[in-house]
């Protein structure tokens, strides 16, 4: 799923480095899934960030046109996505639209916003993957407004099978810069990680809709 390992050690290297990547095993994340973690991922960081911006920048918007060719459309999956998602389409040259958890309430009511013609042909772009819900209901939303979705690029993944197999049930090609392995190895090497960090984080991996922290 990671594009390269070169891009996948040099992204974590990068996350790592502007402290998106936070630890709290005494007091757990609760996670858009609701599961408790004692990581989390925060990539709307990078977007502070110029230069590291736009190393992710430049590498998903190449990804996108290698793998996918020229897409009509990038989708940014509201809200982490938006920022990330709008710097692609501009250094692609292409319409940028971003799609809602769910339908506003008022106003237009909404649930993607920007112009998209049925059938045109979309690359969503996604900042993190846990379980691949809040993507997948982007992807659905759009399929119902009849785009024709190429794939998504996402910045970073867990690499969670209940992602692989959600995106596999949606026949959605996924492609991340970094993932959790790449994460771990490289946040361990440079001691950002302890040994017993270390641990926690690989105990936590096995089986994270069960974990809890040992007090
Ligand atoms: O794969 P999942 O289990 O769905 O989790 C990942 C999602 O969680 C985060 O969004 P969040 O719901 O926190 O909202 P935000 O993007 O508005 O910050 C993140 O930006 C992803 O969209
Ligand atoms: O699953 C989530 O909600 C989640 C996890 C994470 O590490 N980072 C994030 O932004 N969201």
């Amino acid at each position: 799923m990671i594009l390269d390992k070169e891009t996948a050690k040099k992204t974590a290297e990068l996350l790592l480095q502007i402290k998106a990547i936070k630890l709290n095993p005494q007091e757990p994340f609760t996670w858009a899934s609701g599961w408790k973690s004692p990581i989390y991922c925060d990539n709307r960081i990078i977007l502070s960030y110029p230069p590291i911006r736009n190393f992710v920048r430049d590498h998903m918007a190449k990804q996108v046109e290698k793998i996918y060719g020229k897409a009509d459309v990038i989708a940014g999956v509201a809200t982490g996505a938006i920022g990330i998602g709008m710097l692609v389409a501009e250094y692609l040259g292409v319409p940028f639209i971003y799609v809602r958890p769910e339908a506003k309430k008022h106003g237009r009511q909404n649930q993607i916003e920007g112009h998209l013609e049925s059938g045109q042909s979309v690359v969503v772009i996604e900042d993190l993957i846990s379980t691949g819900k809040s993507s997948l209901n982007a992807v659905k939303a759009l399929k119902e407004a009849n785009a024709n979705v190429k794939g998504m690029i996402a910045i970073f993944s867990y690499g969670f099978d209940v992602a692989e197999e959600n995106f596999k049930q949606e026949h959605l090609e996924v492609h991340t810069l970094s993932n959790y392995t790449s994460l771990i190895e490289q946040a361990y090497e440079t001691n950002y990680l302890n040994k017993k960090e270390l641990e926690t984080l690989q105990e936590w991996r096995v089986d994270p809709s069960n974990w809890s922290p040992k007090l």
